[in-house]
């Protein structure tokens, strides 16, 4: 197998190379190439991996040329570059490091705060001018002063951490903050017309959401105190930048510190050019220690997941951890067969797909065996959807996915799963086991035990339990020049409904259907590929 090859398109720490390196990866640092989408565009079809910060947009254009691409991963926290639903819907996972350069944002909103009170690049810029205006530059003094935090997640609940060693008093305003949290963290948590009405200083640190897009609004920044200072640096878009620049003209808000704006890179924009706004392009998450961070965590993320499957931080699929990864693997080619077994012998539409999952398996990762035998039941007739995409393709469709979960007191087995498709002709049902030597086996099929593993052709027929079938059967694959390689065998009853399952070493055509069917004892016969 060939090694898998990564892209950094970012400017990420060099770092990132060294562990790719060390993992066994291919890797190539071009940390310009994600401005040129062009240039993207034309050579992202030979990457498996691609690790990126800001500058790189992953569009459905991309996406529609990454033919092998399986993992983005972003060197830091927002995935706003990143389509999502295009690339979960390709079934390229998106992974972020949501910590690494938390510590450093909040640091540089601080600093913000600092520059915004003391006007210090002002000043900096006159005193260096030569004009020494000391009368020019009356600052304000932090201590006492009330911080309004819209936002107090990760980011938020460090700078509320710095703000209170600073003696401030901190609100904030965020939905999902539990008293509980507030009372941690020492912050006062209120509604935002009340952040509005008290704030000495407002800091943002929200995603970008429908719901946070101009959370600062024209109405918002009205609210006010006269006078408060406000600083944005988590992302471009939470203010309206035309009605703060309307509001620092006026005097009402007495100065703002940007390092994230609607447009960027921003060449333009309407804060610039007034004498109380500073703005910083995007700088964040600059520190060497931030960036090393998030390059190390990025690149050993993809490296686990291009090499063993652990998914850690991902974003559209739930987490495998590496532990976790060596177990899952056989009970996912199970579900993954068991639901491509179903999903070919489906003819007509799918309703639902319901996963039953009973003793040692019930305690595993179900998400991700579910989106397993989701994928593989609707293969056959989306043959590039995969574990990533399937929930998403099962949703778009109307088709209900079903999770259950029992204890094995009543299985044979140590782990156990059963996958029942329900099509609009007939619910079809089937599960299996991996045993010991880590091979998934079939041991039931329409309820009736059976006993055998995949092969890549395999034969399935449905037949009447009466003598003389496995002669007839055998000798007519015989003379058609068709191999049995394994032979399964397993009925209702005596005399009753049977069934065949039969790993065949040449794949059968028509004719030999056509053939096995035509016996007086069969009622159906298909081929199945695994
Ligand atoms: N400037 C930079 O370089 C830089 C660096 C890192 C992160 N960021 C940005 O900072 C932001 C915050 O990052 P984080 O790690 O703290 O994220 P986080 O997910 O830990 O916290 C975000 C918080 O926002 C809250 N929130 C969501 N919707 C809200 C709403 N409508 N009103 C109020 N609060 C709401 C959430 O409950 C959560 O607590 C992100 O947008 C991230 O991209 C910017
Ligand atoms: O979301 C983030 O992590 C920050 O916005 C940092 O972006 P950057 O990696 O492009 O500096």
């Amino acid at each position: 197998m060939s090694k898998p090859r990564v892209l950094i398109s970012d400017a990420l720490s060099p770092a990132a190379v060294e562990i790719f390196k060390q993992r066994g990866i291919e890797v190539d640092f071009q940390p310009d190439l994600g401005k040129d989408k062009d240039k993207l565009a034309a050579i992202i079809g030979d990457y498996d991996g691609l690790a990126i910060r800001s500058a790189t947009k992953v569009t459905p254009k991309i996406l529609e040329n990454a033919s092998r691409l399986k993992v983005v991963g972003r060197a830091g926290i927002g995935v706003d570059n990143v389509d999502l639903p295009a690339a979960t819907a390709r079934g390229v996972i998106v992974m972020n490091t949501p910590f690494g350069n938390s510590i450093t944002t909040a640091e540089h909103a601080i600093a913000m705060m600092f520059a915004l009170a003391r006007q210090i690049p002002q000043a900096d810029a006159s005193t260096q001018a030569g004009k020494w205006e000391k009368n020019r530059f009356m600052g304000t003094e932090i201590t006492a002063k009330t911080l309004g935090l819209i936002g107090c997640g990760n980011i938020g609940a460090i700078v509320a951490n710095r703000a209170n060693g600073l003696h401030m008093h901190v609100v904030a305003y965020d939905p999902f903050l539990s008293a509980d949290r507030a009372r941690e963290l020492n912050v006062e948590k209120v509604e935002l017309d009340e952040l509005l009405t008290r704030a000495d200083f407002i800091t943002l640190h929200t995603p970008l959401t429908d719901k946070t897009r101009n959370i600062l609004s024209g109405d918002a920044i009205a609210k006010t105190k006269p006078g408060v200072r406000i600083i944005n640096c988590a992302r471009g878009g939470l203010v309206d930048e035309v009605a703060l620049r309307a509001a620092l003209d006026s005097g009402h808000v007495a100065g703002a510190a940007f390092d994230v704006f609607v447009e960027e890179p921003a060449k333009e924009n309407p804060l610039f050019g007034h004498p109380n706004v500073v703005c910083t392009p995007h700088l964040g998450a600059a520190t060497a220690e931030a960036q090393e961070n998030v390059a190390l965590q990025v690149a050993e993320q993809m490296s686990n997941y291009l090499i063993s499957g652990a998914i850690e931080n991902a974003i559209n699929f739930p987490s495998i951890t590496a532990d976790e990864a060596p177990r899952l693997r056989p009970f996912v080619a199970l579900a993954e067969k068991l639901g491509s077994f179903l999903g070919q012998l489906t003819e007509a539409e799918i309703r639902g797909i319901r996963i039953e999952y009973e003793g040692d398996v019930a305690a595993m990762n179900t998400k991700a065996l579910t989106s397993a035998a989701v994928t593989g039941a609707l293969r056959p007739f989306l043959p590039e959807i995969n574990m990533v995409s399937a929930p998403l393709v099962a949703r778009e469709r109307g088709i209900m996915v079903e999770e259950l979960k029992r204890d094995n007191e009543q299985s044979d087995y140590d782990s156990f799963i059963r996958i029942t498709i329900d099509a609009k002709d007939m619910p079809r049902h089937a599960g299996g086991t991996v045993f010991h030597d880590g091979k998934p086996r079939v041991v039931e099929i329409r309820g009736i035990d059976v006993d055998a593993e995949f092969a890549p052709h395999m034969l399935y027929v449905r037949n009447a339990d009466q003598p003389g079938f496995i002669g007839s059967f055998g000798s007519l694959l015989g003379d058609s020049g068709v191999n049995i390689a394994t032979f399964s065998l397993g009925r209702d009853a005596p005399g009753g409904d049977a069934i065949c399952f039969v790993a065949i070493d040449q794949p059968a055509g028509k004719d030999v259907l056509d053939k096995i069917e035509a016996l007086p004892q069969v009622k159906r016969a298909r081929a199945v590929n695994f």
